[in-house]
């Protein structure tokens, strides 16, 4: 099988000499009338000659069945067509040269007199594929029944058959109400975890944002976000120490005065979200050894912390709002994700913590954590979700009319935002007299950095210091590392919206997302800020963000800050948040970006 290879017949192609190398086969036609543009026939990609196991999910053998010489030659190669022969297949991906992110499930059917030789030929490709590191073997799948129009049990069917042939076992739950998924994870022993290579999502970004948050919930241990002076939360730690004396938490640490550490248990306390009730039980036979064989922790620290190398999330999209899977695979598409899932990508993800300190200007303060994947919004994003609970029979469609409604309303919200300057970072600032001017003038046009578009094998997010990463930040004016002395910049005046975009939250109607140059995991939140401005002038910077290559943060009333964390305090009595488009009533804030804080089975967009 190695040097120049044995000679098998490969359907629609012919006879082929295929060698076996240290990543992959490669494969030589054996008869100069195999042209080229025969190699390029249907289920191959043009002009390949090799493939390598990386891109390779299974290899089986298959019944005694016709073989195909080349389509499209004059002269009839041996064996003459549909030759009877025993054979097998090996599933692999393809891709378009043109528009590389779609994964296209391709097969290669080859075939030999003998049938010990396909035998071998299986066993040893086999062998090859299950050294590929980091594919999963174990997989919780959540599937969500009535997601987008009614997808989610759909698109799991066509995908469970890839699932099935690569061999990968799937403990497949249908959630049965919202929160369900979030209370199994949160309430699974970490034996149990354990067992699993990572939770799937087979919905929308809230089924995600639920399962982040239940894994999460228990086993992010890390501290608040920093919040500063003014703010004025000392008192809180004094909260959080009667919590943990009250048995609460039991694996809070004595931290430092104002950021302690205090994992979401505290969420208990809340049951008006379907998201922070815990108490109900999941019912299902995975929680059934729950507690009573977990081994013993003496310190109580739990067994599966975050961030870690092993575990990953994933999404099948099938929601009516898929920006993560749009801003991580740059498709919305069910099979492409299945086979990034099967190849075992992987790609590191920043996560939001967003601590809520008080619902309401007159409640007590206490401390709530939720996570978020994608955004988490005030004002316009925020009452959008608030307003569309009130039309749900509209399906996906109410989106459109409740932001229609909210838009025509032009309700502008006092409040108070801290945000953390990091040093080189930018920051492209409104001030409150001129926002009525509109567009940014020509000096900022010609000022503005650079955009750095986070793509597969991003530089920014791998972390690495390479002389072109150091000469793209002198260009783009930008740093990929938080300034040692960051200092708190206050900015105050009626809001539209505020909001932190985690990653570019690439969707349909926004083909550059919110923020076009967020990356995945740089570590960093995009703060937008958008000041009260005549309503022609929010239309304005709205349709903006539905057109590719434009420039809806170049208005004046608006406020883009690339920051690590940021606190905000409104005095109003319905402020509501929208965390990866799930409801969160919340009048104080405090948000950081924790970098890398989850991986994700992915490779980052092809844009
Ligand atoms: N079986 C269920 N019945 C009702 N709600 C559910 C169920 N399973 C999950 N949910 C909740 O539905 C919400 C939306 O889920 P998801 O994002 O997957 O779908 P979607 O179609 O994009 O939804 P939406 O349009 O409401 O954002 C989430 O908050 C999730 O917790």
């Amino acid at each position: 099988m190695q040097g120049d290879g044995e000679a098998l017949f490969l359907d629609c192609v012919g006879e082929v000499a295929v060698a076996v190398g240290d990543d992959g086969l490669s494969f030589q036609p054996l008869h100069q009338e195999v042209s080229s543009s025969c190699w390029s026939s249907i289920r191959l990609q043009p002009k390949l000659d090799r493939l390598k196991f990386s891109d390779v999910y299974a290899v089986e053998l298959l019944d005694v069945g016709p073989m195909c010489g080349p389509w499209n030659t004059r002269t009839v190669v041996q064996p003459k067509r549909n030759t009877e022969m025993n054979r097998f297949v090996i599933h692999a991906i393809t891709r378009s040269r043109k528009r590389p992110s779609p994964w296209v499930p391709c097969e290669y059917i080859f075939g030999h007199k003998d049938l010990k030789t396909c035998k071998t030929w299986v066993e040893h490709i086999n062998a090859c594929i299950n050294k590929e590191q980091d594919r999963p073997k174990n997989l919780m799948v959540f599937v969500h029944p009535l997601c987008g129009k009614g997808r989610g049990c759909k698109n799991w069917e066509t995908v469970a058959p890839l699932f099935e042939r690569a061999k990968v076992h799937t403990k497949v739950i249908v959630t049965e109400r919202a929160g369900h998924a979030y209370a199994t994870l949160a309430s699974l022993s970490d034996k149990e975890l354990k067992k699993f290579d990572g939770v799937i999502a087979v919905g929308g970004d809230g089924l995600f944002n639920e399962i982040l948050n239940g894994l999460l919930s228990t086993r992010y241990t890390d501290s608040y976000p920093p919040t500063p002076e003014e703010f004025g939360y000392l008192r809180s730690s004094k909260k959080c120490q009667e919590h943990i004396n009250n048995g609460l938490n039991s694996s809070m640490s004595a931290g430092d005065d104002v950021n302690v550490i205090f994992p979401s248990s505290s969420n208990i306390l809340d049951d008006h979200e379907p998201l922070l009730s815990t108490t109900q039980s999941a019912g299902l036979d995975i929680l059934s050894s729950n507690t009573s064989d977990e081994p013993c922790n003496g310190d109580q620290v739990p067994l599966v912390s975050f961030p870690n190398s092993w575990f990953r999330l994933g999404i099948i999209p099938s929601g009516s709002t898929d920006a993560i899977v749009l801003s991580t695979t740059g498709e919305r598409d069910p099979v492409t994700s299945a086979l990034l899932i099967i190849l075992g990508r992987r790609i590191p993800l920043d996560i939001a913590q967003v601590v809520r300190w008080k619902s309401t200007p007159s409640t007590e303060v206490v401390p709530t954590v939720r996570y978020a994947a994608s955004f988490a919004g005030y004002g316009f994003y925020g009452e959008v979700i608030r307003e569309s609970e009130k039309y749900r029979w509209m399906g996906p469609a109410r989106y459109d009319f409740s932001g229609t409604m909210v838009f025509l309303k032009h309700r502008s919200y006092e409040a108070k935002v801290a945000f953390l300057e990091n040093g080189n970072t930018h920051s492209l600032s409104a001030s409150a007299e001129n926002v009525a001017n509109g567009v940014q003038t020509l000096e900022y046009l010609q000022n503005r950095p650079h955009k750095t578009i986070c793509r597969t094998n991003c530089f920014i997010c791998k972390g690495t210091s390479t002389s072109e990463q150091i000469l793209e930040d002198n260009i783009s004016g930008s740093s990929r590392t938080a300034s040692e002395n960051p200092k708190w910049v206050w900015s105050n005046g009626h809001f539209l919206s505020v909001g932190a975009a985690v990653i570019s939250c690439r969707n349909e109607r926004a083909p550059d997302g919110l923020v076009a140059d967020a990356h995945l995991s740089d570590g960093f939140l995009h703060l937008l800020l958008i000041r009260d401005c005549p309503l022609p002038y929010y239309l304005w910077h709205l349709t903006q963000f539905t057109k590719k290559g434009s420039d809806p943060l170049n208005f004046k009333f608006v406020e883009h800050h690339k920051t690590t964390a940021f606190t905000f305090i409104s005095s109003h009595d319905e402020s509501v948040w929208n965390l990866d488009g799930e409801l969160l009533q919340a009048c104080e804030v405090s948000v950081q970006a924790c970098r890398g804080l989850v991986n994700l089975f992915a490779s980052g967009p092809e844009v």
